[in-house]
């Protein structure tokens, strides 16, 4: 659905962007993080044509965004980090403007302007002035103007910053609706539990490069990865999945367990039996199997065994370990 490759982007004196090359598939919802400074806003704009590179390429729903800017203006919606709204308008005019500027048939517009408000719960607010709303009301219609002529593809940037919990829950849902039927979203945000909720993408890009881009498994129910990130066959991948044990009182059981559990990567131990024991284990059915079985041959009382999704902001910290115990290659090079 989106195509990036070789994109250079650079400010005077300064490159944001450094070479990505990324496919967004159709349908996904990526979650695009990386520190401040990393390029994400930058890539975000350039996606939406908003900013010229100095070289490389991006194709929306196949279109040059380069050579088709307003056919690809057209298909896809954008939320700035610095969204302005017309504070002399009111809620259903700012609407109805965007969904005309954006191309959609004049007697459609007043049906789709209803469809936004009742979907962002704006119903209430149309004759008011942005002024008079509150920060996550002013958001909303925000999302709305983005959203208006129906995009296939959305890129919001930190589209929920300054909202209530409660807000934040109901654009979690809106996010998730608009995936179902059938958008396909980009949203950075530096709240990772906010995008654990409904992401099946997460592309982490620093220093202007991209530094992984994996896909959630199930939508992101339940995830496969490799112990080092970006380093796995198929063969060896693993799964995170919840270990639950009858709770036990033998003195010696917590060494027994341990020595059972020995080499595997133990996320989050507990023998008390009191919560689930994390772990990541082969992702493969009858690898996983042959563990299960050695396990409960060295006695291990197993009650329970489920895949659990890795949490992003967990795989987002096992990311830049693995990166920072790398070794560079010009430590190497340096090495007699
Ligand atoms: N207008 C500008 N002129 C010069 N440099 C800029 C400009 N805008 C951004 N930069 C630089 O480009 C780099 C990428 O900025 P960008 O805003 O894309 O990062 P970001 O990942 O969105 O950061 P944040 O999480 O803080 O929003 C940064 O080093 C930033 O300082």
């Amino acid at each position: 659905m989106i195509e990036v490759s070789q994109l250079v982007f650079e400010y005077p004196g300064h490159r944001a962007l450094d070479g990505i090359s990324v496919s967004i598939p159709a349908g996904s919802v990526t979650a695009l993080v990386g520190p401040n400074g990393a390029g994400k806003s930058t890539l975000m704009r350039c996606i939406a044509g908003l900013d010229q590179p100095l070289s490389g390429h991006i194709r929306v729903k196949g279109l040059s965004v380069e050579d088709q800017p307003r056919e690809v203006h057209r298909h896809l919606g954008y939320l700035s980090d610095f969204y302005g709204l017309y504070d002399r308008l009111t809620v259903d005019r700012c609407l109805q403007y965007s969904a005309l500027s954006m191309g959609v048939a004049e007697g459609q517009v007043a049906a789709r302007v209803q469809q936004v408000a009742a979907q962002l719960g704006l119903s209430e607010l149309l004759q008011r002035y942005p002024t008079e709303l509150s920060r996550g009301q002013r958001q909303r219609v925000a999302i709305g103007q983005a959203i208006v002529h129906q995009p296939s593809v959305l890129l919001l940037d930190e589209p929920a910053s300054g909202l209530d919990p409660d807000a934040r829950s109901s654009l979690s849902q809106l996010f998730r609706l608009l995936q179902a039927q059938g958008m396909t979203l980009v949203v950075s945000s530096h709240i990772l539990s906010e995008l654990d909720e409904y992401c099946t993408h997460i592309l982490s890009i620093r220093n202007g490069r991209i530094e992984s881009h994996e896909a959630l498994q199930d939508g992101g129910m339940a995830q496969t990865t490799s112990a080092t990130p970006g380093m796995a066959t198929a063969a060896d991948s693993l799964a995170l999945y919840a270990l639950e044990i009858v709770p036990t009182v033998a003195a010696d059981f917590e060494a027994q367990l341990r020595q059972a559990l020995q080499g595997t990567t133990v996320q989050d131990f507990d023998a008390t039996g009191k919560r689930p024991i994390q772990l990541w284990l082969p992702a493969t059915n009858s690898a996983r199997a042959a563990w299960l079985t050695r396990l409960v041959q060295a006695g291990i009382p197993v009650a329970a065994l489920a895949p659990m999704r890795e949490r992003l902001q967990d795989r987002y910290a096992r990311t830049a370990q693995a990166r920072d115990t790398q070794i560079p290659d010009h430590v190497n090079q340096e090495l007699p």
